[in-house]
């Protein structure tokens, strides 16, 4: 299992044409939107500097559920912590609870606490605030790099490249254009497609339906932001990826309950370990597992490559799940 390749890449575990863009316009349309600088970085993960160490936040997409987006409120909180420290030192890991759902009519503070500076790490606390209460409380490590013989990591699952599969929002619109597609079903798919959340999605093995069999709890995606971020700035990658991490990553724990939907679901902690450099805005392969759920709660973790095999970030979480059985017959 393990390889000793670690951070040094050569191979493409993906195989096949890695050249993007097929002629076809719908392809360059989606290049030129990718030429765009990404709305994380412009908006989402531009913080505002209200005094010493104190940030205020702004928001970009709202899910469905109508509080703020955990990914969100984690990558803001990484963005105020990594403004506290220098140019020498990276986020290794970071750990956070979210103990209240965020508003999204407001925005959000973020305070920063310096908990020690080391010869090699440093650490931060950081306090999401709304209302004068705490939404999330965060601590960031952050180390100097400090290179090693001791290297290995687990192997990269073989899976299809990117170029070979399609995003969500055109699987969906395939979907749409089959005859006798249920009404309910529609609108749902459609409200997908509405969806402006800056990250691109290819899922390996596609679910069109919301009718699913019980699976193993684990799934496999590329995906990387929207837009272009570009080379150099690691601090801001890893700020993106805390974004991403938290999108698709916590509904793996329901993959093995068919006929039953989450009445109510919140991700209730997040943990993530940065090993490498990596790019957010190209593809990278989300694999996403849960080895455990009962008791209304369930665990994830996931692991982020690159598309050369290199194991780039890892995380956990863990959510609390209220579920009810669908009744098929109303629903589809
Ligand atoms: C986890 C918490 C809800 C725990 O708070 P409480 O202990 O007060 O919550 P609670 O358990 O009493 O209630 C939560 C909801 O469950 C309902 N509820 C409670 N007991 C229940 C039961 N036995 N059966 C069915 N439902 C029940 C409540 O009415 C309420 O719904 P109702 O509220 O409808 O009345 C809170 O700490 C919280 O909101 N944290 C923030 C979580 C979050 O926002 N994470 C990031 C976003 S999620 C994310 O980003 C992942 C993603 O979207 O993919």
């Amino acid at each position: 299992m393990a390889d000793t390749r670690a951070t040094d890449e050569t191979s493409d575990n993906t195989g096949g044409n890695h050249s993007s863009g097929d002629g076809n316009p719908e392809s360059r349309e989606v290049e030129k939107i990718r030429d765009l600088k990404s709305v994380l970085v412009t908006s989402v993960l531009n913080l505002e500097e209200l005094d010493v160490n104190l940030y205020r936040g702004t928001h970009h997409w709202v899910p469905r559920s109508r509080r703020l987006f955990g990914g969100q409120i984690v990558g803001q909180a990484l963005v105020a912590a990594a403004k506290s420290v220098g140019d020498d030192v990276y986020v290794h890991s970071l750990h956070c609870y979210f103990v209240r759902a965020g508003d999204p009519t407001v925005a959000v503070l973020y305070q920063v606490d310096h908990i020690r500076d080391g010869r090699s790490f440093m650490v931060r606390s950081v306090r999401a605030i709304q209302h004068g209460q705490p939404i999330l409380i965060c601590q960031a490590s952050f180390h100097k790099l400090q290179p090693s013989p001791l290297q290995h990591q687990f192997t990269m699952p073989m899976v299809p490249p990117p170029e070979d599969l399609l995003t969500e929002e055109q699987l969906i619109h395939l979907y749409l254009t089959k005859p006798n597609v249920p009404e309910k079903l529609r609108q749902f798919l459609n409200q997908r497609l509405a969806n402006e959340v800056p990250i691109e999605i290819k899922p390996i093995q596609p679910q069109p339906s919301l009718r699913r069999p019980a699976t193993e709890p684990r799934k496999l995606f590329w995906v990387r932001a929207q837009g272009h971020i570009g080379e150099g700035n690691m601090k801001l990658h890893c700020c993106v990826a805390a974004y991403i991490s938290d999108y698709a990553f916590l509904d793996t724990a329901m993959l093995s309950l068919a006929d039953y939907k989450a009445k109510f679901f919140a991700s209730l902690d997040h943990s993530m370990w940065f090993h490498t450099t990596f790019r957010s805005d190209e593809w990278m392969l989300y694999e996403c597992e849960s080895p455990w759920a009962a008791n209304s709660r369930g665990l994830v973790q996931g692991r982020m490559w690159r598309r050369d095999g290199v194991l780039a970030v890892s995380c956990s979480q863990e959510g609390v799940f209220r579920v009810q059985p669908v009744n098929h017959r109303n629903k589809l």
